[in-house]
């Protein structure tokens, strides 16, 4: 099953698919160095935590492999790459994998110190090599447990397939391939375990209409397209129709005890969904885990441009069929004097939260309603709690 491609790579030449063309166009840009890498994560034309890691990571990676360094010793080369990676980490501040790669990377070069300053390059660009494969890897994992979750918590079967609910992008466009959310959505449709996806438009970006409804209708999965507003009707209304058994969404940064931040509106998703009493998912690689944040009030959230909700970037489907990338179609008070408020992302509690499925396995909440990964992630955890 061939899935879209956000990131194409191989060493020397990066190629990042430009999402905000999508679903009218495709278009590679080539990212070169770290500023392209930086400019294509914070204008979004890349976006989702792992393909921000991976996309900056492999952009300096690039770099590197081209121009090398112009430090005098090893020591200098490994402070030139910490300030490279000080400045990439500032292109969204919300999701951790960026952040935890950056750790990943730094701490590999160290390991190198006593080498040249090749040997130093040579290993910052195989970890960013290894962080990229490892992704994919991790997803197909993450697909396989969360549809084993559904099957003995929501009674999954081949008999009686699920019908799921999905928020924003999860899928390979935010990833290396397969997934997260989407992932689980792909595996369970591989599986014969879903009856039907759908997925809200993910307003103002407009993640799920242009990306996720993309991916689904790409892969020939049953899907259909709601408006964030419909979830409440579609729980209630649709009960004997649609009879959503889980809403399934994907994480850009869970904190120590569980809470979770993703894309605006999740929070009231996961409201909605304990209200019907349907299961609530996140999927996350544990390279979006942070254990350094005791809880969900320390996650800071990004804010956009008011243009990206007074404004839809879309195009232009002429009489004759043909379509005309690019147009911005202005959906609010023309002289734009209106105040706009947009956090990009909201932290669901982790009371609101049946389970997060990681690639080491569906983590349960623990009694006093929150979530411990000192289990599945003991190293870290001895590492950065216990310290
Ligand atoms: C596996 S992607 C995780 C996460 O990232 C997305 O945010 P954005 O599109 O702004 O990068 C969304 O919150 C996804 O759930």
């Amino acid at each position: 099953m061939s899935s879209l491609q956000a990131i194409k790579y191989s060493r020397g030449k990066l190629e990042v698919l430009d999402q905000l063309r999508l679903p009218h166009s495709f278009h590679y840009d080539v990212v070169s160095n770290r500023s392209e890498a930086f400019d294509s994560i914070a204008s979004m034309r890349v976006r989702g935590a792992p393909a921000i890691a991976i996309v900056a990571s492999l952009g300096l990676a690039v770099e590197l492999h081209h121009q090398g360094l112009a430090a005098d010793s090893s020591s200098e080369a490994i402070t030139q790459i910490d300030q490279a990676l000080d400045y990439l980490k500032g292109s969204r501040p919300t999701a951790v994998d960026l952040s935890n790669a950056i750790t990943q990377l730094k701490s590999r070069i160290r390991e190198s110190s006593e080498g040249t300053k090749e040997d130093i390059i040579s290993a910052f660009i195989d970890e960013a090599e290894k962080i990229f494969a490892q992704d994919l890897t991790t997803n197909v994992a993450i697909g396989d447990s969360g549809a084993d979750w559904l099957r003995r918590n929501a009674g999954a079967t081949a008999e009686t397939p699920v019908s799921v609910l999905t928020h924003c992008n999860t899928g390979s466009l935010a990833t290396s391939g397969h997934g997260t959310a989407l992932g689980i959505i792909r595996s369970l449709h591989s599986r014969g375990l879903l009856k039907h996806a759908y997925c809200t438009e993910t307003r103002p970006y407009n993640q799920g209409s242009r990306l996720t409804a993309f991916e689904l209708v790409f892969e020939k999965i049953p899907s259909t397209l709601i408006t964030d507003s419909m979830a409440a009707a579609l729980f209630r209304l649709q009960k004997d129709k649609a009879n959503v058994a889980a809403v399934v969404v994907g994480a850009d940064r869970v904190v120590r005890n569980g809470d979770t931040a993703n894309k605006i509106g999740t929070y009231q998703l996961a409201v909605l969904a304990k209200a019907h009493g349907i299961k609530f998912i996140v999927a996350a690689p544990t390279t979006s885990i942070d254990l350094v944040t005791p809880d969900g009030s320390g996650i800071a959230i990004e804010e956009r441009k008011k243009e990206e909700l007074t404004q839809v970037t879309g195009a232009i489907v002429k009489e004759d069929g043909t379509i005309e990338q690019g147009s911005k179609a202005r959906v609010a008070t023309a002289d734009q004097r209106v105040d706009v408020w947009n956090p990009a992302f909201d932290v669901t509690p982790a009371e609101f939260i049946d389970t997060i499925v990681t690639e080491k396995g569906a983590v349960e909440k623990s009694a006093d309603n929150t979530f411990d990964f000192s289990q599945i992630m003991a190293e870290r955890w001895a590492r950065v709690v216990n310290s």
